[in-house]
């Protein structure tokens, strides 16, 4: 059963908060954490505008996706969260597992311009605000004063448990057991101090101007979940038109002497090809089990993200053209874990991650996004793939990275390709210091 929303509509929204003047996402985020308010920091790929949601749930509700009944809000969904795509099993088949943090607050930060936010109004909004006017003054100037160090907790066996995992994966794909795995690896570093997330993130922003940057702060689990995704899984912008990507495939995006690689000139083996031709066909597969045919494909082609390329293809269909307006519910549900965090054939590749991996992948590979945010032109959703991602514990940070294994893998070779995804979010925890 979905939670009741019925006091969530836009009319509910007050503007009293502007008794205390323009508050800052450090203000915002700050009083949310003060006071054990979930919250969340985002923004758009090749966009400036930052958002901000403060949800006055301090415990979260769990929801199974249906873009067309969830108000405004974040959605979260760990990996562990497959559906049958259909919508006939019951809730006791299928729990609900995707967290939601609906926009009590909602801010809108554009780069030059003045914040706009809206707030809905009742006893916990006034308390949330209050408290503001009084903590604005001091979280405003909380800055680190000093710089804090990062340390690799050591972990002496990883590489060596990791890479004897590859190769039992390709022992198994070669006597044809599955065709394509991704298996993932953890790496634990710590700070003197709690790092600042909202400092990191403005970081990740300026330094991944491409990617989905966002810090989705839990209170009722103690984490903040930070990242920078080149993937999208599923969007449906305000026109309609629905989104998702197949993304496989990587090396680094500099040449050997530190100068970028021209995309256009990447060399890709048959091995990365193949990886990423079965994350697009996962998708066409999809497509064929709702019957629609009227997708534009494009690609594969060489993508950016950040330290590394992928071979990327995007799909996409005008969901008033075909009248599927449900096409992202029964998408997401259908593509969910997709063949680039999971494998092929799914489940076979779900059961072999289940029985190998020794850590919990917890959100890391499964999706998050805003849902139905009003615009001035309508309301859309972004949602995507939940990789290049961390944790954060106080001082303790959880980096998770995964690699796209088939029969043709070289384990060591895997190994330094999760390194170097690790890098995405290390590079900029380390300037930091
Ligand atoms: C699973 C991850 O990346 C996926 C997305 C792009 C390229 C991938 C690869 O080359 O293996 C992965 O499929 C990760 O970053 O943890």
């Amino acid at each position: 059963m979905q939670p009741d929303y019925s006091n969530t509509t836009s009319s509910a929204y007050s503007t009293e908060h502007h008794r205390f003047g323009q508050p800052s996402a450090v203000d915002l985020w700050e009083v949310a954490s003060l006071l054990g308010f979930p919250a969340v920091l985002w923004r758009l790929p090749n966009q400036k505008e930052k958002h901000l949601i403060v949800s006055f749930d301090e415990i979260l509700p769990h929801v199974s996706v249906d873009l067309d009944e969830l108000p405004a809000g974040f959605i979260i969904s760990p990996f562990d969260n497959i559906t049958d795509g259909s919508s006939d099993s019951t809730e006791v088949d299928r729990p609900a597992r995707t967290l939601f943090l609906r926009a009590d607050i909602q801010a809108v930060f554009p780069q030059d311009n003045q914040a706009h936010v809206k707030s809905t109004s009742g006893e916990t909004a006034e308390r949330f605000w209050s408290f503001l006017s009084t903590d604005a003054n001091n979280s405003s100037k909380k800055k680190s004063t000093h710089p804090s160090t990062l340390t690799a907790l050591p972990d002496p066996d990883a590489q060596s448990r990791y890479v004897r995992n590859v190769a039992k994966a390709v022992e198994a794909m070669q006597r044809g057991a599955f065709r394509k795995v991704v298996l993932s690896r953890t790496k634990r570093v710590q700070f003197t101090d709690a790092p600042n997330a909202v400092e990191l993130f403005d970081k990740l922003c300026q330094t991944y101007p491409t990617a989905f940057v966002s810090a989705v702060s839990i209170p009722e689990k103690g984490q903040i979940w930070m990242s920078a995704t080149p993937e999208r899984l599923v969007s449906i912008d305000t026109d309609g038109i629905f989104q998702t990507t197949s993304l496989a495939g990587t090396q680094s995006a500099l040449n050997p002497d530190g100068t970028p690689k021209r995309p256009a000139e990447a060399m890709w083996s048959q091995k990365e090809i193949e990886e990423q031709a079965l994350v697009s066909r996962y998708i066409i597969e999809c497509f064929k089990k709702i019957r629609l045919r009227e997708y534009i494909e494009e690609g594969p082609k060489s993508i950016i993200a950040g330290n590394l390329m992928h071979l990327g293809t995007s799909f996409t269909v005008d969901t008033q053209a075909v009248r599927y307006p449900q096409l992202g519910t029964v998408m997401l549900r259908l593509l969910h874990p997709t063949s680039a965090v999971c494998g092929t054939p799914r489940d076979v590749a779900f059961t072999f991650i289940s029985q190998h991996e020794t850590h919990d992948r917890e959100l890391y590979s499964g999706f998050l996004g805003p849902v139905n945010m009003n615009t001035t032109e309508g309301s859309a959703t972004d949602i995507f793939v939940h990789i290049r991602c961390m944790k954060l514990e106080g001082k303790l940070a959880t980096l998770y990275a995964g690699a796209g294994l088939t029969e043709d893998s070289v384990p060591e070779r895997e190994w330094q390709e999760t390194e170097m995804k690790c890098q995405t979010l290390l590079q900029v925890m380390m300037n930091d210091e």
